[in-house]
């Protein structure tokens, strides 16, 4: 054990350090407690891995803003590092990851992220869910795979200008693969810090020819599209985020393995922006679900906006300060990213006096934040109205950072705040989410991995009575 480490318990088992003190436990609660007893920043082990946690948001800041140059890395893991292999936005670093970034930051803005192309694409797939509630007239639905459905056709749209039919083998298949592959990803990572030699062991315990076999196929599809666009390329005419990557290529006249550095992008903000935004859909499902009192202030807001048949666009939001506000509380109490992705040091450094060692994974608790009773009353409970101030306007808390800060912060903050608007008010115009018939409205119980996924649930989506008769 390197010394100086900031403050945690002791691991109790060698080869499992500290996971007993939160394996099959609710993690974000236990981190909670960690905190009131060692402070903004203590230590863990997990198996081998020895992590940093850091809490609230002046220390936060003081991580990713101020000491942004030094904690910006990403910590090495198994089986991402043998996915990536130092390409893509996510786990790449340096020149390739500051490369990326700034492109796909600025290529977002030419494509109209906040502006009226991507509320087309979002348009255009929120129709379909709308379809797909009447279709099940009014029987309960699991509407989380229609959501994910959704949100990854938006991005098809964006990135390379296709999208599926929900019913579709292929597509099916490729949402498939997403999920498994990410999951095995997610597992590989616990079960080789805490047992190391799994790595060298010949029967792939760890599924990582799996992942790799789905990597490839997801990627061969990638590399299909980018060939037709390259056929069909025109500068003139832009179409989509693959079209603006061609003309990068051209400008510094890269050749070479512009494809592959392309595909692992694509890969990645699917990755970044599937299940996310999927999961903050299924929260502000659940939450509306659980209080029709607000569901009705949402509907008496829009009416009063756009009037009861329209769908308000997402430029009139600031005239509905308070689905703007349920938008927030949303983001606060699912705590969508609440670890945000783990952060790494490119070498050990001292930090407020401890010693950070090089491989150690830093995790941002962001939940240290969202359910910090300082800064949010009564955190466990779903107010929208604590994002108002006594005029009605929304108040916006600079401490409350559900996509991070610094350098790392998330670049598709804005797509997931127009995607949960256009979500939230297509559906409300059209049908009263209820639970099923003779059930308790869904419990707001999250499963933890990268997302703070919610348990699988039913609701029920009945034809709105029009305002003339409520
Ligand atoms: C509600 C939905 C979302 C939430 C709460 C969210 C939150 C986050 C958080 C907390 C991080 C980690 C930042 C860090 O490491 O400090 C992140 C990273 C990232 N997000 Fe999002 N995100 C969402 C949706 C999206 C969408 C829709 C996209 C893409 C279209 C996206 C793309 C990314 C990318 C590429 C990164 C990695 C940035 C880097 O490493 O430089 N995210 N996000």
């Amino acid at each position: 054990k390197p010394r100086n480490l900031p403050p945690g318990p002791k691991p109790v088992y060698p080869l499992i350090g500290n996971l007993p003190a939160v394996a099959g436990k609710d993690v974000l609660l236990t981190f909670r407690e960690m905190r009131k007893k060692y402070g903004d920043i203590y230590s863990l082990y997990f198996g081998h891995q020895l992590m940093i946690v850091v809490n609230g948001y002046e220390t936060i800041k003081n991580v990713l803003v101020k000491h942004g140059a030094l904690f910006s890395e990403r910590p090495h893991n198994f089986l991402s590092d043998e996915m990536c292999q130092g390409r893509g936005l996510i786990f790449s670093t340096g020149k390739v990851w500051k490369e990326h970034r700034r492109f796909s930051t600025l290529a977002f803005q030419e494509l109209g992220f906040g502006k009226l192309s991507f509320e087309e694409a979002i348009n255009t797939e929120v129709v379909k869910v709308l379809e797909f509630l009447e279709e099940k007239q009014e029987c309960p639905v699991d509407i989380k795979e229609c959501i994910f459905a959704s949100i990854t056709n938006i991005m098809l749209k964006i990135i390379m200008g296709k999208s599926y039919n929900y019913d579709d083998t292929s597509f099916n298949e490729f949402l498939k693969k997403m999920v498994e592959t990410s999951q095995l990803v997610g597992n590989a990572s616990i079960l080789v810090n805490c047992f190391p030699f799994l790595r060298y062991c010949p029967f792939d315990p760890l599924k990582k020819n799996v992942a790799i076999e789905n990597r490839d196929k997801i990627t061969s599809f990638f590399k299909d599209t980018y060939k037709e666009h390259c056929q069909t390329y025109n500068r003139e005419y832009i179409r989509d985020f693959v079209d603006l990557y061609i003309r990068e290529m051209e400008k510094i006249a890269e050749e070479g393995n512009s494809e592959e550095m392309l595909t692992a992008v694509i890969g990645d903000l699917f990755g970044a922006g599937g299940e996310t935004s999927t999961t903050a859909v299924c929260w502000a499902f659940i939450y509306l679900v659980r209080h029709p009192e607000i569901q009705a202030r949402i509907r008496e807001e829009v009416d009063s906006t756009v009037g009861p048949t329209k769908i308000p666009s997402y430029s009139e939001r600031h005239k509905m300060p308070f689905l703007e506000a349920t938008i927030l509380e949303v983001l606060r109490l699912g705590d969508v990213v609440p670890l945000a992705i783990p952060h790494g040091v490119p070498n050990s450094v001292v930090f407020d006096g401890y010693t950070i060692p090089k491989d150690s994974s830093i995790l941002i608790n962001l939940d240290s934040i969202s359910h910090d009773p300082s800064l949010f009353d009564n955190p466990t409970q779903f107010k929208p109205e604590r994002f108002l101030d006594s005029s009605g306007t929304v108040i916006h808390v600079t401490e409350f950072i559900p996509f991070s800060i610094g350098r790392r912060r998330c670049i598709g903050s804005a797509v997931a705040r127009m995607e949960l608007f256009i979500f939230i008010t297509a559906v409300l115009s059209k049908f009263e989410l209820l639970p099923p018939e003779g059930q308790p409205p869904p419990d707001p119980v999250g499963v933890l991995g990268i997302t703070n996924m919610p348990r699988p649930f039913q609701l029920r989506a009945m034809f709105r009575r029009n305002s003339s008769e409520s």
